[in-house]
C-alpha cells in the first residue's frame, strides 16, 4: 500500500483522531454481532500501548443529521470497555467544548468514544467546518473504518486534510489482502457473486471478468442470466432491463476465455415463506408458478468441484434465501467447500455473505472475512475509496 500506517508516525502522548467503524448490528440496544468491535481492537489497543489519548469516532445507523437517542454509541462504549478491559469514557457529543475539555483530561493511554458522527448534518456533506471542528480534537488522524471507506464524509475524509492522516492496521490488511487478490491473484482464481440483482454487481462482474479464471453466478440475480439464456424462470427473481446487459456478461467471458458458470438445478418453492411447500428442479423445468430460491444440489456438486481446484476464490452475495433454513443448503454448500478447500485462499466480501458464514459457524475457518459490504463492493468494481485516497502518501 502506498499510505502511510499507523506504523509510520509517532503517536506518544499525542491525542489521536482514530475513525472506526462500529456500524454493528443492534436489537434492543443489545449488540447481535460485534466483529467490527473486534476488528478495531488491534489499531485502538496499539494505541494504547504507545500512549497515545485516543479518541474514537464513528458512525452508526443512518440517523439523517439528527440525534436518535436508539442510535447513540453508548452501548458499544460498554461493549469496548469489556473487550479491552480498561475504562472508555462515552461522550455525549462529537466536537466542541464539551469534548474539549474531556480530551483535556485525558491521559496517555486513556480511551473516548465520541458520540454517533452521523447525529451532525455535516458528516455526511463532508462540510469542511465540521471536519475542522473534527480536526481541532486532535495532533494526528487515523483511519481504521474500511467499512466506510467508500463514503467522503468529514470524519472519513474531510477531516484528513487537516492532520497528519495515516491508516489503522484493519484497514491496510483489509487494502493488502483486497488489493493482492484483484492485482497479483494466485490461479486458478474465482470469483463467486450472488446476492439479490444484477443492478447491484454490474460493476463488480464487469471488473472481475478481466481478472477471473471462473465466475460463478448465484442467488437471486442468477436468474436473470438464466432467463437470458432463454428459460422459463416462473415467479424468479427477473430484471428485464438487464437481459441483454446478462448476455453480454457471458459472451465476455467467452471471449476472455473465463469459465462461466449458472445453476443447473434450483430449489424452487409456490411461495416466499419457511413453510411454502418446495422441491428440486432442472434448471429448465422452474415451473411458471413457482419460483427458484436456492441452487439445487448437483449446482452445489460443480461450484464445489471449482472451489477446491482453485487456489483463490472471492466470494460475495448468497446463493439463495439463506435467511429461510429450507434455502440455505447452497449458500452452507459454498460455505462448507470453501472451509473444505485444502490450499485456497478465501476472501469473503462482507454483508450477506459474512453474516452467511457466521451463521454457519464457518468464519474461523475462512481465510480474510472483511469488514465492508459495500466498501468491499466498491473495492472489488475497481474503484478507489475516499476515505483511502484522503491519506498520506508514503
Ligand atoms: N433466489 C433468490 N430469490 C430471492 N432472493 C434471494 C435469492 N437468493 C438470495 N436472495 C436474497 O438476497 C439477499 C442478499 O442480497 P444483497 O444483494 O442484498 O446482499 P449482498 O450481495 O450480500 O450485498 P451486501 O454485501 O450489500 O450485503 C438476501 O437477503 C437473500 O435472501
Ligand atoms: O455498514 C456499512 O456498510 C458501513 O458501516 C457503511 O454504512 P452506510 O452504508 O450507512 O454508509
Amino acid at each position: 500500500m502506498n499510505k502511510k500506517t499507523l506504523k509510520d508516525v509517532d503517536v506518544k502522548g499525542k491525542r489521536v483522531f482514530c475513525r472506526v467503524d462500529f456500524n454493528v448490528p443492534m436489537q434492543d440496544g443489545k449488540i447481535t454481532d460485534e466483529t467490527r468491535i473486534r476488528a478495531a481492537l488491534p489499531t485502538i489497543q496499539y494505541l494504547i500501548d504507545q500512549g497515545a489519548k485516543v479518541i474514537l469516532a464513528s458512525h452508526f445507523g443512518r440517523p439523517k443529521g439528527k440525534v436518535v437517542e436508539e442510535m447513540r454509541l453508548t452501548p458499544v462504549g460498554v461493549r469496548l470497555s469489556d473487550l479491552l478491559g480498561k475504562n472508555v469514557q462515552k461522550a455525549d457529543e462529537a466536537y466542541g467544548d464539551s469534548v474539549k475539555s474531556l480530551i483535556e483530561a485525558m491521559n496517555e493511554g486513556d480511551v473516548l468514544l465520541l458520540e454517533n458522527v452521523r447525529f451532525y448534518p455535516g458528516e455526511e456533506k463532508n462540510d469542511p467546518e465540521l471536519a475542522k471542528s473534527f480536526a481541532e480534537l486532535a495532533d494526528v488522524y487515523v483511519n481504521d473504518a474500511f467499512g466506510a471507506a467508500h463514503r467522503a464524509h468529514a470524519s472519513t475524509e474531510g477531516i484528513a486534510h487537516h492532520l497528519p492522516a495515516v491508516s489503522g492496521l484493519l484497514m491496510e490488511k483489509e487494502l493488502d489482502v483486497l488489493g493482492k487478490a484483484l492485482s497479483n491473484p494466485e490461479r486458478p482464481f474465482t470469483a463467486i457473486i450472488g446476492g439479490a440483482k444484477v443492478k447491484d454487481k454490474i460493476g463488480v462482474i464487469e471488473n472481475l471478468l478481466e481478472k477471473v479464471d471462473n465466475l460463478i453466478i448465484g442467488g437471486g440475480l442468477a436468474y436473470t442470466f438464466i432467463k437470458a439464456q432463454g428459460h422459463e424462470i416462473g415467479k424468479s427473481l427477473l430484471e428485464a432491463d438487464k437481459l441483454d446487459l446478462a448476455n453480454s456478461f457471458i459472451e465476455k467471458a467467452k471471449e476472455k476465455g473465463v469459465n462461466f458458470y449458472m445453476p443447473v438445478d434450483a430449489i424452487v418453492a409456490d411461495d416466499f415463506s419457511a413453510d411454502a411447500n418446495s422441491k428440486e428442479v432442472a434448471i429448465e423445468e422452474i415451473p411458471a408458478d413457482w419460483e427458484a430460491l436456492d441452487i439445487g444440489p448437483k449446482t452445489r456438486e460443480i461450484y464445489r468441484d471449482v472451489i477446491q481446484k482453485s487456489k483463490l476464490v472471492i466470494w460475495n452475495g448468497p446463493m439463495g434465501v439463506f435467511e429461510i433454513d429450507k434455502f440455505a443448503g447452497g449458500t452452507k454448500a459454498v460455505a462448507e467447500a470453501l472451509a473444505e478447500a485444502e490450499g485456497t485462499y478465501s476472501v469473503i466480501g462482507g454483508g450477506d455473505s459474512a453474516a452467511a458464514v457466521e451463521k454457519f459457524n464457518l468464519a474461523e475457518k475462512m481465510s480474510h472475512i472483511s469488514t465492508g459490504g459495500g466498501a468491499s463492493l466498491e473495492f472489488m468494481e475497481g474503484k478507489e475509496l475516499p476515505g483511502v485516497v484522503a491519506l498520506n502518501d508514503k
